[in-house]
């Protein structure tokens, strides 16, 4: 039996003008996390938000604040983020020298570590980690932008990282970028417990239906 698969929206695709509305709007529809996009324009090409925003967000819901910290030298934000509210924090380990020692100051904070890897980045790179994390995000598309589609061989990697993980069945593992119904079968079949969802559940009027969707495509698996 696969384990319960958890929906995490982005709300890189959500009206910023209308965020609490937007955070509402799946909350009803079901959704089980935020995942907050942070981009620094240096890490990758574009810029989001900041702690700022993360602690908004922190008054008007009750749900885990996943957050997802694209951006280089994370260890110098991560006490500003975790003051803000974040549950989760993810960071890359593209942007991580020092990676154990990132995660340990995530966890210093009593926020709950992660580590995401680029799709052009091997499984390897997080497994003598993996004790210490969380969550691993084996992102789907390269970072920076919401709506690109699916890489469809990034999935190949979880397997392999659930084999690494052994019995650690609390681990997560997240898969971002391009989840749709039609993608996120596959996600699921590798391995993934929790699916990132911007353009294909933010960018629907319904987002009832639109989570609904995603959750109908995996029901059977
Ligand atoms: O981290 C990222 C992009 O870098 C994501 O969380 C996107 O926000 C997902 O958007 P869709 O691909 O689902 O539209
Ligand atoms: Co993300």
């Amino acid at each position: 039996m696969r384990r319960s698969v958890m929906m995490a929206p982005s709300i890189l695709s959500a009206d910023f003008a209308r965020l609490a509305e937007e955070v509402e709007s799946v909350t009803q529809a079901g959704a089980n996390w935020i995942h907050v996009d942070v981009m620094d324009g240096q890490f990758v090409p574009n810029i989001t938000i900041g702690p700022p925003v993360v602690a908004s967000l922190r008054r008007v819901t009750d749900l885990p604040l996943d957050v997802h910290l694209m951006i280089a030298n994370p260890d110098r934000y991560i006490e500003d983020f975790a003051r803000a509210g974040a549950d989760r924090i993810t960071v890359h380990v593209e942007a991580c020298p020092h990676l154990h020692r990132t995660i340990q100051s995530i966890r210093a904070t009593g926020v709950k570590p992660g580590v995401a890897l680029n799709p052009a980045t091997p499984p390897e790179m997080v497994r003598w980690v993996l004790e210490d994390v969380e969550l691993v995000l084996v992102m789907t598309v390269n970072p920076g932008f919401g709506g690109q589609a699916f890489l469809p061989r990034t999935v190949e990697k979880i397997p392999l990282l659930r084999e690494w993980a052994g019995d650690r069945d609390d681990l997560c593992v997240e898969v971002d970028g391009g989840i749709d119904p039609s993608t996120a079968p596959k996600a699921v079949k590798a391995g993934a417990d929790v699916l990132v969802a911007g353009s294909a559940v933010f960018g629907r009027a319904d987002r009832k239906k639109a989570l609904g969707d995603i959750l109908e495509a995996i029901a059977h698996i």
